[in-house]
């Protein structure tokens, strides 16, 4: 099994054809060190997904990981959670990063049901569950998909069931947006990235990555279904959203 995570370089050369950012293998050999150093708060995401499962979660129930890449917020609920206390499905579109999901999980989390689906989770065949995780994947939908997925989710939850959505975010106004967008680039320098890798990175996003506003997010869970949501967690223009379907 090569568990090996290299260190993120990827825009740290000039890229004469600069490509749209993909999830592709040169990404998979990275993306450990390359999340960690690019989403503010990624780790303290991740930690309180056990404990948001352990107050929400009937026991023995299903829950989607969707846009698993490597299964880490799988792996954080196995390791906080036993393994009858749910069964998962974690998805994913990119093929390099479910097949090192699917040796991860194995190898990490073997006592726990996890199983790891390639595919698209626009047309997926939702199971009743009891939970779905987003972390950092709405993102990467075309917009006008985003809805009508929040939908299908909803219809899926059972009553009681929750739905986190973590996303980066733009603000509403202009000089806050670029306040929260200055400071996110300081915390990238600070964690060993140059300009060139920030200014590149942020061109292949462009148009890939598509932030909403975390109004516009409420409405839209509004719309789907869900009579309540609220943001959790945020730290600079990355936040996580709760979403409640009723009991
Ligand atoms: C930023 S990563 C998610 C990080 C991961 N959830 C975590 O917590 O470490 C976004 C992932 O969404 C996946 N993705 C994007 N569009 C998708 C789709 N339509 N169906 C399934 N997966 C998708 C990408 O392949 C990528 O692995
Ligand atoms: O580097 C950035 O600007 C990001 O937005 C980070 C981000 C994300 O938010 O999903 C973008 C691509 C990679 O998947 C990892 C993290």
């Amino acid at each position: 099994m090569s568990d090996a995570s290299y260190r993120d370089a990827i825009f740290s050369t000039p890229l004469d054809r600069l490509a749209r950012f993909s999830f592709d293998e040169q990404v998979v050999a990275c993306f450990p060190d390359m999340i960690r150093r690019s989403v503010p708060g990624y780790g303290q995401i991740l930690g309180m997904l056990g404990l948001i499962a352990g107050r929400h979660l009937r026991h023995g129930a299903h829950v989607y990981d969707l846009g698993c890449s490597l299964g880490a917020a799988s792996l954080a609920l196995a390791g906080q959670l036993p393994p009858e206390a749910f069964r998962l499905t974690a998805v994913d579109l990119s093929p390099a990063m479910v097949a090192r999901a699917r040796e991860t999980l194995s190898a990490e989390c073997p006592e726990h049901a996890v199983e790891v689906i390639e595919g698209d989770i626009r047309t997926l065949d939702y199971q009743p569950c009891g939970m779905v995780i987003l972390n950092f994947t709405l993102q990467f939908l075309p917009p006008e998909d985003r809805e009508t997925l929040l939908a299908r989710l909803y219809n899926a939850l059972e009553p009681g069931g929750v739905l986190v959505l973590s996303e980066k975010v733009i603000d509403p106004d202009e000089r806050d947006n670029a306040w929260r967008v200055e400071r996110y680039h300081d915390f990238k320098r600070a964690n060993g990235y140059s300009e060139l890798e920030i200014s590149q990175k942020r061109t292949a996003l462009e148009n890939v990555l598509v932030p909403d506003t975390l109004e516009a997010h409420h409405a839209r869970l509004a719309r789907a279904g869900f009579p309540r949501s609220l943001t959790w967690f945020q730290y600079l223009n990355f936040a996580s959203l709760i979403a409640f379907k009723e009991a």
